[in-house]
């Protein structure tokens, strides 16, 4: 992230996310703590508190009305509790972003002997407070918004509550909780009537201070004028932020993942229960709910998802996970819908306008409805500039989801993730460390291990096919049929990987020469091989990237090396080598986990990549392919290599029975990659309409 203004982050693509990791605390959680601590009675011990800037409103509040608070590190405070008499601020007391902090303080000023102020900042200063005014002055609250709309700022006047009956017109733990910390100092008793059980962390922490609500039903019921006795709280791992995590894990096939130390409150969980339902795989364990909240781990393995239907009783319990579940819809297969969900409409920025304008960037297809939205799943997005609109969870969803665009993504204003999730940045990099950006301006590692382990031909691993996260797009043919030109312009139009695997076994076959062997005694060559150290690279020449081989640390040179009259000659019985074929199949198929790929050679679309739904297949008249190899100035015998590239038993050159074949003897190269593009565009690749 940058630091200063704008902000952005860079986000590099990444297939799989792996490892461990343990989020910062409840936002919730640590707003209510504080709030609590400072009004009971004895001194108290938060830990894992989330210092974001939304929870240091809260904290510097209090302060700002007498509280006294001792700090260990960043996540460690003792509060001196005031036992439920705060001082008068000075002045207006700032609540930044956070709604939960407006509305909350709302109900406790509401009965503090004082006159205070509430502001916002631009975003919170939008946002409806109209209610909690209505049931604050129900309980004979003097409230009133100074905003247009009864927005922002609040004016609180001091005044005696009253408890009172109360449905909650809309599912709103923010409502419910300002009015139970009104109900704290009213008189007689508050109850609160729920159809749908919002998060109850104010009713547990309630508990820890020694206040008991009693729940039953949907109905909340408080007495008036309980003391609060200080406690010691440990605040878990924020559900919402370890979401993040959670979504990409679930929806990026092959992904591990452990979350650790995690919130695991059933109001919150709602989103595993939607991911479950949409195929993904996740064991949850609770190792601890001795007081208060339930804390525990989450394993996810990822997996391709199915779309699904978000709806009515369950938008609440997820509704600060929508921007990451409508980033998991957008890679699931299939439709998902969501919908009753227009609060979203007020959070931190319409978030429903939000996702819909970013994922269109990303280049999925969204409606846009009134309560939420439609969005047609791929498996892949384009890369895409956009927007966080200020809101901290818009920019981390939109994070999530560059990891599955073909190269780099940006998004723009990203200070407000520190309103939720300090450290995003970091925890992004560290789980996504081994895929990302350095992988491909170095010498290509990961293959290089792979490789390493064949160390005999005659061992030779059975080939795992395992599912490939990116898009391969496979062009075979003949030879001189214009594979390497066409398979540059896909690989540059669509800015995915070009990987010529011709080229690899030319590179085989130089070295093999280079050392003397005789390409014919197959044994030899076998054995040579075994004893070669292969790996590859990601080049990026001008914006285009390229798969280079690299063979006993050399980079051998495209035209004296590997396309000289001897390799010309060579490669094709080389080639024909079983073993060989078997040792080099792997090598091909590792590069298709880092990086979206355009593969060109003779059996990418019947061997190597036979799950590719996008296969072509080139060919023309031999006499125009002689003609071309002539013009390039290179002794080839055209007719001699074709032959035995088809007649060889392993992996013989052919047309692959689901390949869209083209003749390109009459038509030009840009007409050539014009059709290919066309297909693809069908097939449902990001392409733009100029391009295809
Ligand atoms: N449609 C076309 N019309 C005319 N010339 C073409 C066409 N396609 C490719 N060429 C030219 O033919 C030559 C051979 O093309 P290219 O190297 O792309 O073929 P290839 O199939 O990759 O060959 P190889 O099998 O040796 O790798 C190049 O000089 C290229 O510019
Ligand atoms: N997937 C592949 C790619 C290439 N070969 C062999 C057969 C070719 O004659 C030779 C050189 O390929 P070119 O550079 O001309 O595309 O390599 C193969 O068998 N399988």
């Amino acid at each position: 992230m940058a630091s200063g203004t704008p902000s952005y982050l860079i986000v590099e693509p990444c297939p799989v996310i792996k490892g461990e990791i343990e989020v910062p605390g409840d936002k919730s959680i640590s707003h209510r703590a504080i709030m609590l601590a400072s009004l009971a009675r004895g001194k108290s011990k938060i830990r894992h508190f989330l210092p974001s800037e939304d929870c240091l409103c809260t904290l510097k509040a209090f302060e700002a009305m007498g509280v006294r608070v001792e700090k260990e590190g960043k996540t460690t405070l003792f509060v001196e509790g005031k036992s439920g008499i705060l001082d008068p601020p000075f002045e207006a007391l700032d609540c930044g972003n956070s709604g939960t902090m407006m509305r909350l303080m709302a109900g406790i000023l509401s009965a503090q002997p004082f006159y205070s102020r509430l502001v916002g900042d631009r975003s919170l200063s939008r946002r409806p407070m109209h209610r909690i005014i209505e049931p604050l002055r129900l309980m004979e609250a003097k409230i009133r918004a100074e905003g247009e709309g009864n927005t922002p700022p609040l004016f609180i006047e001091p005044s005696s509550l009253k408890g009172i009956e109360y449905k909650l017109p809309i599912p709103s733990a923010q409502v419910k909780s300002c009015i139970l910390f009104a109900g704290l100092f009213a008189s007689g008793i508050t109850r609160v009537i729920e159809s749908v059980p919002s998060r109850d962390h104010t009713e547990r922490l309630f508990e820890q201070f020694g206040v008991r609500t009693l729940r039953e039903n949907g109905h909340i019921v408080l007495h008036g004028g309980m003391k609060l006795e200080s406690a010691d709280i440990v605040v878990p791992g924020d559900f919402s932020s370890a979401a993040f995590w959670i979504g990409a894990a679930a929806a990026l096939p092959n992904s591990e993942l452990r979350v650790r130390s995690v919130g695991l409150n059933p109001t919150r969980t709602g989103l595993i229960k939607i991911l479950l339902r949409m195929g993904a795989q996740i064991e949850e364990f609770v190792e601890s709910d001795m007081k208060g909240e339930p804390i525990g781990s989450l394993w996810i393995r990822g997996n391709k998802l199915k779309g699904t239907v978000i709806e009515g009783d369950e938008i609440v319990g997820v509704i600060d996970e929508l921007p990451i579940l409508a980033v998991v819809g957008a890679l699931a297969e299939g439709v998902t819908e969501i919908r009753n969900a227009q609060e979203l409409r007020v959070k931190e920025t319409d978030r429903i306008k939000a996702i819909v304008t970013n994922l269109r960037a990303f280049g999925v297809e969204v409606e846009e409805l009134v309560d939420g939205m439609r969005i047609q799943g791929r498996d892949f997005v384009q890369p895409a500039r956009v927007e966080s609109f200020g809101d901290h969870r818009i920019a981390m969803a939109f994070a999530i989801l560059a990891l599955r665009a073909s190269r780099a993504s940006r998004i723009d204003d990203v200070d407000c993730i520190s309103t939720s999730y300090p450290g995003f940045e970091q925890d992004l990099n560290a789980l996504t460390h081994s895929f990302s950006k350095d992988w491909i301006e170095e010498p290509n590692k990961k293959i290089r291990g792979f490789i390493e382990r064949l160390t005999g031909a005659d061992k030779l691993e059975p080939v795992k096919k395992k599912e490939i996260p990116y898009p391969v797009i496979t062009i075979d043919g003949t030879t001189a049929s214009g594979k390497s030109t066409v398979a540059q312009e896909i690989a540059k139009a669509l800015g995915f990987t070009y990987f010529n695997t011709g080229a690899l076994y030319r590179a085989v076959t130089w070295r093999i020469l280079s050392l003397g062997y005789d390409v014919h005694d197959e044994e030899k060559v076998v054995e040579a091989c075994s004893r070669l150290k292969l790996r590859c690279a990601i080049q990026k020449i001008d914006s285009f990237y390229k798969a280079t081989v690299i063979l006993d640390e050399r980079v051998p040179d495209e035209k004296t090396d590997l396309r000289s009259a001897e390799v010309n000659a060579a490669v094709s019985i080389v080639a024909s080598y079983a073993r060989i074929r078997e040792w080099l199949l792997p090598f091909q198929r590792e590069l298709a986990y880092q990086t979206p790929l355009v593969v060109e050679g003779r059996d990418m679309g019947s061997v190597v990549f036979p799950e590719s739904p996008y296969k072509f297949f080139l060919d023309a008249q031999l006499e125009e392919r002689e003609k071309r190899r002539e013009k390039q100035g290179e002794k080839d015998d055209v007719e001699k290599r074709d032959r035995l590239d088809q007649s060889r038993s392993s992996a013989p050159l052919l047309c692959p029975a689901d390949a869209v074949r083209l003749d390109t003897t009459k038509l030009s190269i840009e007409k050539v990659v014009d059709k290919i593009l066309d297909v693809l565009w069908k097939k449902g690749l990001p392409i733009t309409k100029s391009k295809a």
